[in-house]
């Protein structure tokens, strides 16, 4: 299914999702969003070809106004979610998020989707994970995005997406989306967590997270403007046939629908969902489909990458 078809004319009950990593990684997890009523899609933990334990702990910790991690890439390994695929009914559409730990690792479980017959699926490469140690965030590296996407596309033919992490230039959204427009991508999600942050417990004059002497992705409503400056940055420069998957900083209907605005298909949802539960997802819908009933409008695509600019 690709991203486009999936929402070509869906409802807004049908625009959220789970932010990868949340609440995706085990089959009990998984099962919970399949039949989880209101959201349109689901997405995967980012897998490697064998399962990790990740991070040493405390690798999450909840702030004020967002969270920060580093997990470390723990995932079941990619048989496990091959076999989840297998074994249950798609109620909704399963995006597949593979993050291997080196290029050869991408490409040896792109080679595995690619002949796998059964498998139908949209996948979501990420090139933007910020916690594995020594292991660079492969999107920040335009020549090295470049060399991955167009080994990538010599072989693989399904529909294929890019996990982004945030960009902070404006000359930086013009260099990943020349790299992008090259390629027929069904989607980009942006933004994944802002890479390497750090936050001290100043009684105890302390880091809260173990790994990597506190670094880690920080996420939530403070990197709201940050998510939608890349949505809105990337959707002004990426071919029209590449949609955008908005996430970062939603926690409630009137974010979701700023990420519209901007350009966004669909909408993920991260540290809120994790923090308050999958109920999330209905009181979100709730709140957009009120702001959509009090401005008039009756599909997304009534204001859908319309935000004004001040003249
Ligand atoms: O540490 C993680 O597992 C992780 N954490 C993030 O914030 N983003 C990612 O893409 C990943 I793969």
């Amino acid at each position: 299914v690709d991203l486009s078809a999936q929402i070509a004319n869906m409802s807004v009950k049908n625009l959220f999702l789970n932010a990868s990593g949340i609440h995706c990684q085990t089959e009990e997890e998984l099962d919970e969003l399949m039949n989880e009523p209101v959201s349109g899609a689901m997405v995967t933990k980012s897998m490697t070809p064998k399962s990790r334990f990740g991070n040493p702990l405390p690798r999450y910790y909840r702030l004020a106004n967002g969270s920060i991690n580093s997990m470390g890439l723990p995932n079941q390994g990619f048989d496990y979610y091959m076999d989840y695929l297998k074994n249950h009914d798609q109620k909704k559409p399963i995006i597949v998020s593979v993050a291997g730990m080196s290029k050869e690792e991408d490409l040896e479980m792109l080679h595995q989707l690619q002949d796998n017959d059964g498998y139908q699926g949209l996948t979501e490469l990420n090139l933007s994970c910020p916690n594995v140690i020594g292991k660079p965030q492969m999107a920040y590296d335009f020549e090295a995005a470049d060399d991955l996407l167009h080994e990538v596309f010599s072989f693989y033919k399904k529909p294929l997406g890019i996990k982004l992490p945030p960009y902070f230039d404006l000359v930086h959204f013009d260099m990943i989306a020349e790299v992008l427009n090259k390629y027929p991508l069904s989607h980009v999600n942006t933004i994944n967590s802002v890479g390497n942050g750090l936050w001290i417990d100043t009684n105890s004059e302390t880091v809260v997270l173990k790994p990597k002497g506190g670094f880690g992705g920080v996420g939530g409503s403070m990197v709201l403007p940050t998510a939608l400056g890349n949505v809105r940055g990337l959707r002004q420069r990426l071919n029209d046939d590449i949609k955008i998957i908005g996430t970062g900083g939603v926690t409630n209907g009137g974010d979701a629908f700023a990420h519209i605005l901007c350009g966004a298909e669909m909408v993920s949802i991260g540290t809120q969902l994790y923090e308050e539960g999958l109920t999330t997802f209905e009181r979100v819908t709730k709140e957009l489909t009120d702001i959509m009933e009090a401005k008039g409008y009756k599909s997304l695509d009534d204001f859908r990458g319309k935000l004004k600019v001040i003249e």
